[in-house]
């Protein structure tokens, strides 16, 4: 794995940092005044608190693949406020709504979506939407799948940051970033708790900022 180097004015983020309660304390000051694309990577302490809550299970779910498992550390309260407390410094002011992808992006864009006093957009896999929808289809890691959107939870030209909990082999974000544009977002940056490099994703998302908290080389 590759860890990241500090981000400037980053408020100290780790696993024995203690959680103010809502309110106990002024809202941090965003980490970086300039432009996105020109950001440091995320922090290292980052890193080491999700390397630290993670699990793996190999042949999962089908032999051959290494699952990454982020159960335990979404399950650990202070390692995961921790972690959304230090993405919230890192894209404070850069973005207008953040796109979390079903299923396991769902549960890192909502807490993040919430601390930033923004709207979540909700991109879904295939059929679970009423329409009118926007729909892509990809291919897996293992197997095949379609994400869909509703065009009306997208305002024309909000800048948009796209999480989700893996980068594979990046169908998943492609098609994902794709249906944002088709409804007029401009995806400022894709950001994923773990890469695991060697499956393509980051050649599939040519031109893309991509903030991976965990970079696991291709085993
Ligand atoms: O880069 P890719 O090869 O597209 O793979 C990454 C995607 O695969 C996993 O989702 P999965 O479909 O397993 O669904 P889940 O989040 O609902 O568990 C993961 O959460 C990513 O969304
Ligand atoms: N190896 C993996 N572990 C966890 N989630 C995944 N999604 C796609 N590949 C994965």
């Amino acid at each position: 794995m590759t860890a990241s180097s500090p981000l400037p004015g980053a408020p100290s983020v780790s696993s024995n940092t203690p959680v103010p309660s809502p309110g106990s304390q002024s809202r941090p000051v965003r980490a970086w005044d300039g432009p996105l694309d020109e950001a440091p990577e995320l922090s290292g302490v980052l890193t080491e608190l999700v390397v630290d809550n993670l699990r793996e299970i190999p042949d999962f779910p089908e032999p051959g693949v290494l699952f990454r498992d982020i159960t335990p550390l979404l399950a650990n309260g202070k390692a995961f406020a921790n972690l959304i407390d230090g993405l919230a410094a890192h894209y404070r002011g850069h973005i207008d709504a953040v796109a979390g992808l079903e299923s396991r992006g769902f549960v890192l864009a909502a807490p993040l979506a919430v601390h930033l006093g923004l709207g979540m957009i909700t991109v879904r896999k295939g059929g679970k939407l009423p329409g009118p929808v926007l729909g892509e289809d990809y291919s897996l890691e293992y197997g095949t799948a379609r994400m869909e959107i509703r065009p009306d939870t997208v305002v024309a030209g909000q800048r948009v940051l796209v999480i989700d909990d893996v980068l594979a082999t990046g169908g998943t974000a492609a098609a994902s970033i794709s249906l944002l544009e088709r409804a007029g977002a401009q995806v400022v940056a894709v950001c994923m708790l773990l890469e695991l490099a060697g499956l393509g994703g980051r050649e599939r998302l040519p031109g893309r900022r991509i903030d991976s908290v965990v970079t696991f080389p291709a085993s």
